[in-house]
Order: C-alpha cells, then structure tokens, then sequence
C-alpha cells in the first residue's frame, strides 16, 4: 500500500497538469474575451454554460464526480466570466456612469421634505444633515415623501431606513424599488422614545398607547409591563404626539421623542423607554436624480436571481473576486411571485472605481432587473 508522502507526490504531479491546464484555458477565454470586446456579443452565455455542464458532467461517472466536475466548471466558467467583464471594463466598453458624479449637494437652497409632523426623528435626521434652519415641509407618509420627491415638489427627502435593534424598515425598501428616486446621503441618530401623555396624565388612568409600529416595538419592555395598554399603531410617533393633544383624552399617550412631547404641549411620563441602550437610526436622502457625491463611499443595490440552487452564491462572488466588501443583505418577497425574493445589498465603493463598474457589468448580465439605488 502506498504511503501518505507517496500518494501526495501523485496529487503534486495531477495538480501541476490541471494549474498548467487552467492557465491554458484562462488564455482562450481571455482570446474570447477580446472577440466580445469588439464584436459587442455578451459575457455571459448561460445556454452554452449549460451545454458545457451537461457535456463534462456525462464525461465521468458516479453521482458524486458528476456534481463534483458540475460544480467546478461553474467556477471555472464563473471565473472565466470575470475576466472578460474586466477587459470590457479595460476597453471602456462600459460607456457613461449611469449617474452624475457632483461635488457636493446645494444643501442651503434645497427644499427638503420630511415624513410626520414637527418633533418627528425624520425632522431631527432632517435638521442634522441639512441645517437647523433648511427649508423645509412635512408630509404624512414615507410614500408621500418618495411622490414630492418623484414629482419635484423637493429636492430632497429624509426618510428612515434601519433602525439599530428593530432592524430594516420593510416599506422604504420597496418604494426604492417602487419610485425612480436615489439615495444620495445617509445619517444616523440616536432614538430616544419617551411616554408622554396631556400634563397631569397619571399612568394608571393610561388605555392607549399610539406610535409608529417599530417604535412600539423598540419599548417593548416598557410597554409589555402594563399589558393592559392597548398599542395602537399610526403613521408616525410625532403624528402620535399630535393625536393625544388633540383628542384632549387622559387615558391616551404616545411613545414619542422628548422633543415631540414639547413641540405638542404633553408632559414626558417616562424618560428614556427603549429596550436597548444605544438604540438609534439610520436615515436616507433620497432625490429623483442620478447623482453621487465625488467621495461617496457606499453604494446599494438591489437584484433578483432566478430561483434555482446556487443562483445568489454566484452572484455575490462578484463582490468577493472584484475585492469589494459588503456591508448588508437585506431580501424582501417580489409581489406576485410566492416564495420569490428580492435581495438589497450595500457594498463599500464609489461607482468611479474600476472594482465596482467591473462588479456591476457583471451583476447587470448576470442578476436580473438590477437597480442602483445609490451611491453615498
Ligand atoms: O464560450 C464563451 O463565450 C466563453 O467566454 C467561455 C465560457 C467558459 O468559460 O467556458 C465563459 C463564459 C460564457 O458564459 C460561456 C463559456
């Protein structure tokens, strides 16, 4: 019987053939790849990538070779792929940035709209990014903020998109996909919930509890020791706010920030109600055009793959081989299509970069219905 030193010295030798014989093939496909960059044809040939799969997979046999051999032309053919989308991007063959690189935003003329009423956390992000004193006004909803940023009646708008222990903000996500609007900037800051109620309130008298659903659930704890609280959920907790001073009633409060108490006459209950320390937010600025800051250095995307094994593996690896490193995945379901996701991925880059325009010819051939949602 052969001996591990022996046996190891025939892997040595097989491993010699297959590196000469992968750099031989990497050559042709760098040949082809010439051929694609001036006849236009695509990188990516998903029926001949098949064909290939089927052919090598009848080659050998056994079950196990036969996913094994499968699994390793899809890298070869992966990696092959990416070469090319790298001479394309050499050749410049990727044509104008599909945005408009600027300096900076004109942030003291802008006109800015933000979700909820005065003392809203969107009005406090609002002011942090663009000023104490920008010019601003307020709409109900996020969707109503992304239709006056769609139709132009502001420039820009501040909306929540993650909050740091209730996580994604679902809804911002789809109207991204929705709306024709782009991120352009980002800020985060701390959410402080307060329970405040009309002054003279006494907890015990307390029935309902209105707030924005996430942030009923960011004081959870709080809210759960008095369960006989009704929780009710609205658009917005500055909204919240403004409904327990107009309804004038001592069984209602909100769970609002410190600020909003004030700007609506209500007494702050209970200081500080989150369930975790630290709790905060962060929010988007969104406008309808196709823009990005020269230093931006985060971009998002979102994707669908086709719903068969290996699909979302091979397109991340995009990310992996291009060197670039991503910061979130997020999916949601695609309306109409049961069980089907879609996948929302920030990346750190700017769309100048040649890492990102090749990780981004290769996406675009290969996700389907890719959007750039942003780079910031
Ligand atoms: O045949 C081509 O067009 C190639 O570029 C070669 C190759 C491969 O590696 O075999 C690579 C990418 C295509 O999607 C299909 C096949």
């Amino acid at each position: 019987m052969a001996t591990l030193e022996e046996l190891r010295m025939q892997l040595d030798e097989i491993d010699d053939q297959l590196v000469n014989l992968y750099e031989s093939r990497m050559q042709v496909c760098r040949e082809v790849g010439e051929l694609k960059v001036n006849t236009g044809r695509k990188v990516f040939d998903r029926q001949r990538e098949r064909e290939k799969l089927e052919a090598v997979s009848a080659k050998v046999s056994g079950d196990f070779n036969k996913k094994g051999i499968q699994e390793l032309y899809e890298q070869l053919m992966s990696m092959s792929r990416k070469l090319q989308y790298q001479q394309l991007v050499g050749a410049g063959a990727l044509g104008r940035l599909p945005f408009i690189e600027v300096d900076s935003l004109d942030k003291s003329n802008a006109r800015v709209v933000f979700p909820g009423v005065e003392g809203a956390y969107s009005q406090a992000a609002m002011q942090h990014y663009f000023g104490e004193n920008c010019n601003s006004f307020h709409v109900r909803t996020f969707r109503d903020a992304m239709e006056a940023i769609e139709e132009g009646s502001a420039d820009y708008a501040v909306l929540p998109i993650e909050n740091s222990s209730a996580g994604a903000v679902d809804e911002m996500y789809d109207h991204l996909v929705e709306f024709e609007n782009y991120i352009v900037g980002e800020t985060v800051i701390p959410i402080t919930h307060t329970l405040a109620g009309l002054p003279g309130t006494k907890l015990d008298d307390i029935q309902r509890v209105y707030s924005k659903g996430v942030a009923l659930l960011q004081a959870s704890r709080f809210l759960n020791e008095h369960g006989n609280w009704q929780q009710i959920s609205v658009a917005n907790t500055s909204i919240a706010a403004k409904k327990v001073l107009d309804d004038q009633d001592y069984t209602q409060a909100a769970v609002c920030s410190a600020y909003a108490a004030k700007v609506h006459g209500l007494s702050v209950l209970e200081e500080n109600i989150n369930d975790v320390p630290n709790n905060s937010t962060r929010f988007i600025v969104v406008t309808n055009q196709k823009i990005f800051l020269h230093d931006a250095s985060k971009i998002s995307i979102c994707f669908e793959v086709p719903h068969e094994s290996g699909s979302l593996y091979h397109i991340l690896s995009h990310f992996i081989y291009n060197d670039l490193n991503m910061t979130k995945i997020e999916s949601r379901p695609i309306e109409g299509r049961n069980w089907e996701y879609r996948f929302f991925v920030d990346f750190e880059g700017n769309m100048a970069d040649a890492a990102v325009k090749n990780a981004i010819r290769g996406l675009r051939e290969e996700a389907r219905n890719l959007k750039i949602l942003g780079n910031y």
